[in-house]
């Protein structure tokens, strides 16, 4: 048995379909035997995030594939997250185990107080014995503010809930080196950071219409879980209980980073920047090498429209993104303060102003080269 206590487990939608489209009862019931079974001795929790949802509502509303615009993409989620949720409850219940469903957008994990209120949730839930069944609210989501991607989404629900073991289950039984549906392709057995990936032919979707991201979001997920100290294993649903009970499947990815609690990750990967600060050079050495908060001294540009509390990029003169952070005023206030010492503004527009406009428990500073959000 792997040693991991608290494992997240992410199943693609190309696993739990069939081929003619709708959810596949059985691949659903196989999935849940799995887990029942690696739950039932007590000593482990599962979170399940669980894609499906759009697939699950093709058929029901009369479509053939998955539609390309987002109001039909919302209606076929509404649908399918219905029956979705009910497969697995009735799924599971086979073996007494209650499931919670918890939808999640980015915009309420990236803020604080959402944050803490969604590990709260998770936490109690498994406290309760119950298992949580995870997907993103896909029929409130805007594409500005979607993940669009569960494998992402697992692997920042790995972070929020501590897990020690991140399981990704998808149709292809690892990483492959190129396509593998090409022959002479083979299984890379273990990543142990970014030069093992170097000449892996890292390609999209395979099943026409199901899933979405393919191995991209896939690896970006292992690079996220593993940068905050959580292994990822990759495999088929087939696979499932080989990767729960600690038996060499798919590819392992080792983890590159330490563990930590830092809520920041939410920040770099699953918000959308409302806006941007632009920033003098002596700010971003004081916000990048410093670690430091930021003020309105060094403030020479605010762009776009943003209300207090709303993620923003910082920027460097050249318009490089060098941070991201959760902003203390709104757009339209920034512009008096720009270049003004904190003293000078409480002396002249009161005390309020004295606060800095990123403060520093809320800002994470981008690795050169970054892109925090793909998709
Ligand atoms: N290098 C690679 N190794 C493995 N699979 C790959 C690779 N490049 C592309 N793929 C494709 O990624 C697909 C899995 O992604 P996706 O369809 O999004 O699955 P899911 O629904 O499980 O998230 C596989 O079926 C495979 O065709
Ligand atoms: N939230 C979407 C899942 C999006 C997604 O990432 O799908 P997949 O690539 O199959 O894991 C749904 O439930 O349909």
């Amino acid at each position: 048995m792997t040693g991991a206590r608290r494992i997240v487990v992410k199943i693609g939608s190309s696993s739990l379909t069939t081929a003619a489209g709708g959810l596949d009862a059985d691949r659903v019931d196989a999935l849940v035997d799995v887990l029942a079974g690696v739950r039932s001795g007590g000593e482990k929790e599962i979170v399940l995030v669980s894609s499906g949802a759009i697939a699950a509502g093709l058929a029901p509303l009369g479509l053939i594939r998955r539609p390309k615009d987002l109001a039909r993409q919302q209606a076929a989620a509404s649908v399918g997250q219905g029956l979705l949720v009910a497969r697995y409850t009735a799924s599971f219940a086979r073996h007494g185990v209650r499931v919670g469903q918890v939808l999640l957008t980015s915009d309420d994990t990236s803020r604080r107080a959402h944050y803490r209120n969604a590990y709260r949730t998770l936490d109690q839930l498994l406290d309760m014995g119950a298992l949580p069944v995870v997907n993103e609210n896909d029929t409130v989501a805007t594409d500005e503010i979607r993940f669009g991607d569960n494998d992402r989404l697992a692997a920042l629900v790995a972070h929020l809930v501590r897990a020690d073991l991140l399981v990704l289950l998808s149709d292809v039984d690892g990483l492959y080196d190129g396509d593998p549906r090409t022959p002479g392709a083979t299984r890379v057995a273990e990543v142990q950071g970014p030069q093992d990936l170097e000449g892996v032919s890292i390609g999209s979707a395979g099943k026409a219409g199901v899933g979405t991201g393919g191995m991209v979001t896939k690896v970006e997920a292992a690079r996220i879980a593993g940068a905050a100290g959580i292994p990822v294993v990759l495999t088929s649903a087939s696979h499932a209980a080989d990767a729960l009970s600690g038996r060499d499947t798919g590819t392992y990815f080792h983890p590159t980073g330490r563990r930590s609690a830092d809520r920041l990750l939410w920040l770099a990967h699953a918000s959308t920047p409302r806006g941007a600060l632009v920033l003098d050079d002596g700010a971003v050495r004081a916000v990048v090498d410093r670690r430091t908060s930021l003020l309105p001294a060094g403030i020479s540009a605010v762009e776009g429209e943003f209300t207090a509390g709303d993620p923003v990029e910082l920027r460097d003169l050249s318009g490089r993104a060098v941070a991201r952070g959760l902003v203390n005023f709104d757009a339209k206030e920034i512009p008096q303060l720009l270049g003004r010492s904190t003293r000078e503004l409480a002396r002249e527009l009161g005390p309020a102003y004295e606060r800095e406009v990123v403060h520093r428990d809320d800002l994470v500073v981008l690795a050169p080269g970054l892109t925090p959000r793909i998709g």
